[in-house]
């Protein structure tokens, strides 16, 4: 089985904006997909583990695959590839800002009898994909992508599963999400928050972040 990544450097995590410079913002975005890199390579599961990007990064136990190519278009190719050279092996595709996942969430992924499993991600998105035959599946990521993925595993006939998991569930986009990461995280994204500064506060009854 291999994993793939698609990663995007370059003004990474712009809906953090207000409280991030854009270099910050990229070494937040690295943060997060070194967490994610070594749950992966700590499970086991994974002959290659493989991230799709533009820029040239080096993290332990990963491969870049570097494509100039947006979200969709660039997973699309690189699924396709395989099936062009007759590579049949199942994928995980999991993005690069789910700072909690955790070593047994990938496992429990990876053992599914499933032909597909779909994890969401709050607001309408995909969080992470495992496709067990690449060459009848494509992916159709933005808008509300997880009705789409269980569309496209509909329609092709393939007994699909959704994954119901906190930790996978969350995917940190916008300023409240950091708070999750602060609560919950025990890694690279969780020490780089607290390095520049931020801490959990109080916000109108809920649990907010400021920074200090
Ligand atoms: N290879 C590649 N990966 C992408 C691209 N756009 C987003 N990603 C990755 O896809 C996943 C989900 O993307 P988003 O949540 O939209 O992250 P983002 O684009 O950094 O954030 P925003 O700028 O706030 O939209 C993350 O792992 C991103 O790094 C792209 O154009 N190419
Ligand atoms: C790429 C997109 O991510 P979101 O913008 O929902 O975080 C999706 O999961 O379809």
């Amino acid at each position: 089985m291999r994993a793939i990544i698609p990663f995007k450097k370059c003004n990474a995590k712009s809906r953090l904006g207000a409280l991030l410079s854009e270099k910050e913002r990229e070494g937040f975005a690295m943060a997060m997909l070194s967490d994610v890199a070594e749950a992966l390579i700590s499970s086991g599961c994974f002959g290659a583990i493989d991230i799709l990007s533009s820029s040239i990064i080096e993290i332990r136990g990963t491969n870049i695959v570097l494509t100039e190519k947006g979200l969709n278009e660039a997973l699309n190719e690189y699924l396709h590839k395989m099936s062009y050279h007759s590579i049949h092996e199942p994928v995980l595709i999991i993005m690069a800002d789910i700072p909690l996942v955790s070593i047994k969430n990938i496992k429990n992924i990876a053992s599914s009898s499933a032909d597909i499993v779909i994890v969401p991600g709050r607001m309408g998105g995909t969080n992470a994909l495992f496709i067990r035959d690449p060459s009848v599946f494509h992916v159709d990521y933005y808008g509300a992508s997880f009705l789409k993925h269980r569309e496209i595993a509909s329609t092709n006939k393939l007994k699909h599963e959704v994954f119901d998991s906190f930790n996978l569930s969350t995917d940190i986009d916008e300023t409240a999400d950091l708070a999750e990461v602060l609560l919950h995280g025990t890694g690279y994204a969780a020490r780089y928050l607290r390095e520049l500064g931020f801490i959990l506060a109080e916000n109108g009854g809920r649990v907010g972040v400021k920074r200090i």
